[in-house]
């Protein structure tokens, strides 16, 4: 197999695992989460969000979030940011690093962040100017690259085209995300392939959600295909407000697992990651989703 030696997480928990929560996280938990995840060995930490807070009032801390960090050295700390409004929040807060998101489907843009997709490129152009201005890299996120929670299969081309888009503009990434998590190793292969025959693989990364139980391997079709960078959430949290019934990331901790046993780099500690993760479930009143961290923590490790 072709595999990468050394992939990047990108930790998501503390921002696309807690944004669906009903009841309020408090602030110290929050930290404590980030914290725990940095000294469990990530450094990329999606760590909030600047979005309206009318939407997602789990985000409205974003800026205590950031002012009480206990900054690791060599973490960079990220957030999202739909707007220009939300990069100056963002800016003011300390961001390291943002992202602006946008959609492969009109219905989900729409119902998202209540524009169609090509006024979400518009609306991100000041993001990127103001971004560059203040040398702060932008990431870029395409929603429903493998499904649709209101039109179903989305084209592969349309991916492309967002895709394309936001490489264009400036970012230097763009993660792929199956929303829903309706993806197969076929369907990614599938994507990926048509993909990667204009676009380079190392500025593609994936987001996989796990609602059919496919997300580990949909990730192995993904390292196999040479995407080195992989977003997850530590003990599966999430879900997203905007597509009913899709369950959470893919766990870390899983994903953490299938690097180890392939001989692939990824800087976690496991055995730290499941404490992390064991931590803020016990704070949500429910038990980790990863079936590894359940297996390691039965055994008592
Ligand atoms: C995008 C907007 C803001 C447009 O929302 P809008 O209502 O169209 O915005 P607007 O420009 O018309 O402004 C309306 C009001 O929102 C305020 N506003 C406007 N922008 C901001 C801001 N940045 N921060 C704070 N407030 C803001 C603005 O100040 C104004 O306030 P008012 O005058 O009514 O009091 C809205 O739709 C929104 O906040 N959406 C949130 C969507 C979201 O966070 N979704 C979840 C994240 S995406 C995701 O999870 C998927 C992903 C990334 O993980 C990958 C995957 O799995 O697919």
């Amino acid at each position: 197999m072709n595999l990468p030696d050394k992939v990047t997480l990108v930790e998501v928990g503390p921002r696309d695992g807690l944004q669906n929560e009903a009841a309020t996280i408090a602030l110290p938990d929050k930290l404590r989460l980030i914290h725990d995840l940095a000294g469990a060995g990530h450094r990329v930490i999606e760590a909030g969000s600047f979005v309206n807070p009318k939407w997602i009032p789990q985000m409205a801390d974003s800026e205590a979030v950031f002012a009480g960090l206990s900054r690791a050295p060599g973490v960079r700390y990220t957030a999202l940011t739909p707007n220009l409004q939300g990069f100056e929040r963002a800016l003011a807060a300390g961001a390291d690093e943002v992202a602006v998101f946008g959609a492969a489907s009109e219905s989900f843009s729409q119902k998202n962040i209540n524009c169609s997709v090509a006024e979400s490129l518009e609306r991100f152009t000041p993001v990127m100017q103001a971004a560059a201005r203040e040398n702060i890299p932008v990431r870029g996120y395409v929603s429903c690259v493998l499904g649709c929670p209101y039109e179903g299969e989305i084209a592969p081309d349309k991916v492309r085209e967002v895709s394309t888009a936001l490489l264009d503009m400036g970012c230097y990434e763009v993660s792929l995300g199956d929303t829903i998590g309706s993806g197969s190793a076929g369907s990614t292969a599938r994507l990926l392939e048509h993909l990667l025959s204009t676009l380079p693989v190392n500025r593609l990364a994936v987001h996989f959600h796990d609602t059919y139980g496919q997300a580990l391997a949909n990730i192995l079709v993904a390292l196999q295909h040479g995407i080195a960078t992989i977003d997850a959430s530590v003990a599966g949290l999430g879900g997203c407000p905007y597509a009913k019934g899709a369950s959470g990331n893919v766990a870390t901790e899983d994903v953490v697992y299938l690097l180890d046993g392939l001989g692939i780099e990824s800087g976690i500690d496991l055995a730290a990651l499941v404490a992390a993760g064991e931590r803020i479930s016990r704070v949500l009143g429910r038990e980790p989703v990863s079936r590894c961290a359940r297996a390691l923590l039965s055994k008592g490790s």
